[in-house]
C-alpha cells in the first residue's frame, strides 16, 4: 500500500499545487506566530479554496483555546485538527466533541518511555502524530527538522489509531524511517524546504519519488 504524505506548513498558492502534484493526501496550515510557516486565518482561507477535492486540509495548532479555535473554524474549511502543544486527553476529547472535526494529537518521543502516553491519547484521537520530542527551551514544539530513534517504533505497528511519523524527515532517509517504523502516512515540514518556511516544490517530488521507490 503507498503510503500516504502530509505535506505541512504550506504558505502560498504554488505549495499547494507541489503538494497535489507530488500525490499528497494531507496538507497542513501552521497557526502558531512564532513558526516561519505561521500563515494567517485569511490567508488560510484563500489556501484553503485552492486544495483540490480528495486532499484533506489539516490546521495545526499549538495549545489554542476554544475562543481561537472557534475563530478559526467559522473562517477556514478544514478536515483535521492537528493539536501540536501540551493538551491533555481531556481537551483533546473536549475539542473533538465541540468541533465535529477529527483531531490529530501529536506526540513527542525522545526515549521508550514517551510511547506510555499513546494509550491514553488513543481513547480520545482520531489520529496520533508521533514526532521527535523538541529540545527543552525549544521556540518550536515541532517543525524544528529532528527525528528520533525510530527503532523505538520497531513491533509496535498495532495501535489502535491510525498514526503519522514525523520528525526530520526528507526525501533521504523517509524511505528509510519507513521501513524501521512500518508508518503507512509520514508528515515533512522542513525536510523539503529550501528555506525556513519556504517550501520547495522539487524537494517535495523528490520526497514523493523516494516513498514510492524505497
Ligand atoms: O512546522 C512548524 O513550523 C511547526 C510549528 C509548531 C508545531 C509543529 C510544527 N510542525 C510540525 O512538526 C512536525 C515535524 O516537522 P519537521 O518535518 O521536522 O520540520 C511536522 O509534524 C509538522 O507538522
Amino acid at each position: 500500500m503507498q503510503t500516504a504524505v502530509k505535506f505541512c506548513g504550506l504558505t502560498r498558492p504554488q505549495d499547494i499545487h507541489a503538494a497535489a502534484e507530488a500525490g499528497a493526501r494531507y496538507v497542513g496550515f501552521v497557526f502558531f506566530p512564532k513558526s516561519p510557516r505561521h500563515v494567517t486565518q485569511e490567508a488560510a482561507r484563500a489556501l484553503a479554496l485552492e486544495v483540490p477535492p480528495g486532499i484533506a486540509k489539516v490546521a495545526l495548532t499549538v495549545d489554542a483555546d476554544d475562543a481561537a479555535l472557534d475563530a478559526l473554524i467559522a473562517e477556514v474549511p478544514l478536515d483535521m485538527l492537528q493539536l501540536h502543544g501540551h493538551e491533555s486527553p481531556e481537551r483533546v476529547a473536549h475539542v473533538r466533541a465541540r468541533y465535529g472535526l477529527p483531531v490529530m494529537k501529536a506526540l513527542g518521543i525522545a526515549t521508550a518511555r514517551d510511547l506510555d502516553q499513546i494509550d491514553a491519547y488513543s481513547e480520545v484521537a482520531d489520529q496520533l502524530l508521533i514526532d521527535a520530542k523538541p529540545p527543552e527551551g525549544a521556540d518550536l514544539p515541532g517543525g524544528n527538522g529532528l527525528s528520533f530513534d525510530w527503532r523505538l517504533l520497531a513491533g509496535r505497528k498495532y495501535w489502535t489509531r491510525p498514526w503519522m511519523l514525523a520528525g526530520g524527515l526528507t526525501p533521504d532517509n523517509v524511505a528509510e524511517a519507513v521501513r524501521l517504523t512500518g508508518a503507512r502516512q509520514v508528515d515533512v515540514s522542513s525536510g523539503v524546504e529550501s528555506a525556513p518556511g519556504i517550501k520547495d516544490a522539487g524537494r517535495m517530488a523528490e520526497f514523493a519519488r523516494a516513498l514510492a521507490t524505497g
